[in-house]
């Protein structure tokens, strides 16, 4: 299956676009913010990298009053049902999410575009982020993102594991975590960070960020803890929750592909095998091909489309750690992740 040169438009009823439901989306955000706000006045905060302040709620820093915050996380505790077919995308933001999010959906959903080689791919259209929404953003939604028929619903989140709403934890459903390298999780926060700002509130500084994120202050953070979240429940569930790396999924794109594949219960066949499925996939879920399909336009209001994609590069750091920044974070990884195998198939690192 190769990639195909023309992108057309396509309609799929099922799929979210964040635009859809406009007015009630935000009605629905002022209500939930309005009944958490007493709860939020409780918590310990600190400087936020995109809003102002970063919230502690359950050992973790979350943003307030945006889409994934936490009392979108009190919300989705209370309120969340999760169906024993579903299947969750877990990242620490800037982990490879909107990666994932595209390799898993073009996987799920290969056999509806492979008649017209995936010429009408979705993918070729929109941001991942329309293609597989996450649970933070579904909470604000009347319309469900899918039909009750429609499974299995995907849906990504950046919930530690420690916070998942229980339905998730009990329901049996299957959970992929990507983990990414700690020095470039920072780097590709920071420069997200300076995007999205509010510009009146000036530029973080590269220094400032590192404090923070040494600290283990940044939105879902501290890093080591959420990585070790999943790490843990990987060991104690292997068969539903998969534990992948940025760093292998570049390194050997198509077997983790296929491994990815297996294990969501979407097995690449022989006939796949023999026309080149993965490959077909992998390249249309390149940095190359979706950096240029959201060269333009905004997923929301506030973010454009082409912020999900900077680099995508392993090693990047290199470009802005010094020796003694990278020395720090290697102790506090060697210290926090003593003991566990996790490690970054990086010649750099
Ligand atoms: N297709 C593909 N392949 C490889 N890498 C990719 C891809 N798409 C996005 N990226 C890179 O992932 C980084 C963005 O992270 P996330 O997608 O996790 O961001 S978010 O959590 O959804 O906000 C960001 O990394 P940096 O380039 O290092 O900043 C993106 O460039």
């Amino acid at each position: 299956m190769s990639m195909p040169i023309a992108s057309h438009a396509f309609s799929l009823p099922s799929l979210p676009k964040y635009s859809n439901e406009g007015n009630h989306e935000t009605a629905n955000m002022a209500l939930i913010f309005d009944r958490y706000k007493d709860r939020l006045a409780t918590l310990p905060k600190e400087k936020g990298w995109i809003t102002e302040n970063l919230y502690m709620y359950q050992g973790f820093w979350h943003q307030s009053s945006r889409r994934i915050s936490v009392e979108t996380v009190m919300a989705l505790q209370s309120t969340f049902k999760a169906h024993p077919t579903d299947i969750y995308l877990a990242t620490l933001p800037k982990s490879g999410t909107t990666w994932l999010k595209a390799l898993v959906f073009a996987l799920v959903n290969r056999n509806r575009y492979k008649d017209d080689r995936f010429s009408t791919h979705p993918l070729l259209v929109s941001s991942p982020h329309n293609c597989l929404p996450f649970i933070e953003t579904e909470i604000f939604r009347n319309t469900p993102t899918y039909v009750d028929s429609h499974s299995p619903r995907l849906f990504a989140t950046h919930i530690p594991y420690t916070s998942l709403p229980q339905s998730i934890l009990e329901s049996g459903c299957r959970l992929v975590y990507l983990c990414r390298n700690p020095k470039d999780v920072l780097v590709s926060m920071f420069h997200f960070a300076n995007k999205l700002r509010d510009k009146s509130r000036g530029l973080l500084t590269f220094e400032e960020t590192f404090e923070l994120f040494s600290k283990g202050i940044m939105p879902t953070g501290p890093y080591w803890d959420h990585v070790k979240g999943y790490h843990k429940a990987s060991l104690e569930h292997p068969g539903k929750v998969l534990f992948l790396t940025y760093e292998d999924m570049k390194i050997d794109t198509v077997n983790n592909v296929k491994r990815l594949a297996r294990y969501l219960g979407y097995p690449i066949t022989e006939e796949e095998e023999a026309e080149g499925a993965v490959e077909g996939i992998v390249k249309l879920c390149s940095f190359e091909n979706l950096s240029e399909v959201n060269k333009h336009g905004n997923l929301r209001e506030d973010i454009p489309n082409d912020a999900f994609f900077r680099e995508g590069k392993v090693g990047d750091w290199t470009n802005h750690l010094t020796d003694e920044m990278s020395s720090i974070l290697d102790e506090i990884t060697k210290e926090k992740f003593y003991g566990l195998d996790i490690t970054w198939n990086n010649p750099i690192c």
